[in-house]
């Protein structure tokens, strides 16, 4: 399958590269983006987004790649639902459909053909996005609200694969919250134990994490008391013996000027790990 290169940019003297390619686990053209710093073999840090973004989103606001290349890691940022004019969508719904595939295998029609977004982020995007470039073979995982809920599912139910993981202002327990009931309640239907498989606050406690994980939350975010509700993922951390930093930053918002602003922590963070 043919990896199209769409731009490419010196960035902080390595590469940021944006590619597109045909995806199995979607069955659509889906783009992702690679910061390289071009220093021989790195680690990988993938990066998930949130509700309405694309790729471009932390790649062009997260201010991330003078980091990466200042500790040697690579990203790698995937889109955060399959596109395209026959892909299914909620058109004016902003946290359903496109823009918003929550990081799940959905299970219902009309859904189910191309909503398959944690297939295609564990099992098709490593192989096809770390094709470009030389790895160590280490990976770590990190993403922003929806995509905190995406990094931090993924990692606990993958920790051969993912040694480090943290998030910003994450969906922590989708089950519990409007977000998450809307869009688990159409990918995946009514049956609730299937929502648990996504549900980083049951996931915890079922799997437990070999590792410590990072949470950055502004205590400014106006979707902290109804969507995020960050203690609930601090409370089942303790209660599974798992070491959690949860960092509440005074006056910080949603936005990814709160991104910005400790992105740079995060990836010194994963990279003493990698
Ligand atoms: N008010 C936002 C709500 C969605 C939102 O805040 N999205 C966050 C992630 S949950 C984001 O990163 N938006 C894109 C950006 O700030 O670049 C909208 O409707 O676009």
């Amino acid at each position: 399958m043919g990896l199209e290169v769409l731009n490419q940019w010196k960035c902080f003297g390595g590469t940021q590269s944006v590619y597109a390619h045909a995806s199995e686990a979607t069955g659509t053209r889906m783009e992702f983006s690679v910061f390289d710093p071009g220093k021989g073999p790195a680690p990988v840090l993938y990066w998930l987004s949130g509700l309405t973004c694309t790729w471009e989103n932390f790649t062009a606001k997260a201010g991330a790649q003078r980091y990466a290349a200042e500790h040697g890691l690579i990203l790698v940022c995937p889109d955060t639902s399959p596109r395209g004019d026959d892909v299914p969508d909620a058109a004016d719904e902003y946290d359903f459909g496109k823009g918003a595939g929550f990081y799940v295998n959905a299970t219902q029609q009309p859904w189910s053909k191309n909503y398959c977004m944690y297939d295609y982020v564990v099992s098709e995007l490593p192989g096809v996005a770390e094709a470009t470039v030389e790895t160590t073979g280490q990976r770590g995982i990190s993403g922003h609200s929806m995509g905190g809920h995406g990094a931090l599912t993924i990692a606990l139910k993958n920790p051969d694969q993912y040694k480090s993981v943290s998030a910003f202002s994450p969906i922590v327990a989708p089950s519990q919250v409007p977000w998450g009931h809307k869009a688990l309640g159409r990918y995946l239907g009514d049956d609730r134990a299937a929502w648990a498989d996504y549900d980083a606050t049951e996931l915890v406690v079922a799997r437990g994490w070999n590792g410590d994980i990072l949470i950055d939350q502004g205590s400014k975010d106006q979707f902290l008391e109804e969507q995020l509700r960050s203690t609930l993922f601090s409370d089942a951390c303790a209660k599974a013996g798992v070491t959690l930093d949860l960092r509440f930053q005074e006056g910080y918002d949603h936005s990814y000027y709160f991104v910005a602003s400790f992105i740079g922590e995060h990836i010194a963070w994963h990279a003493a790990r990698l």
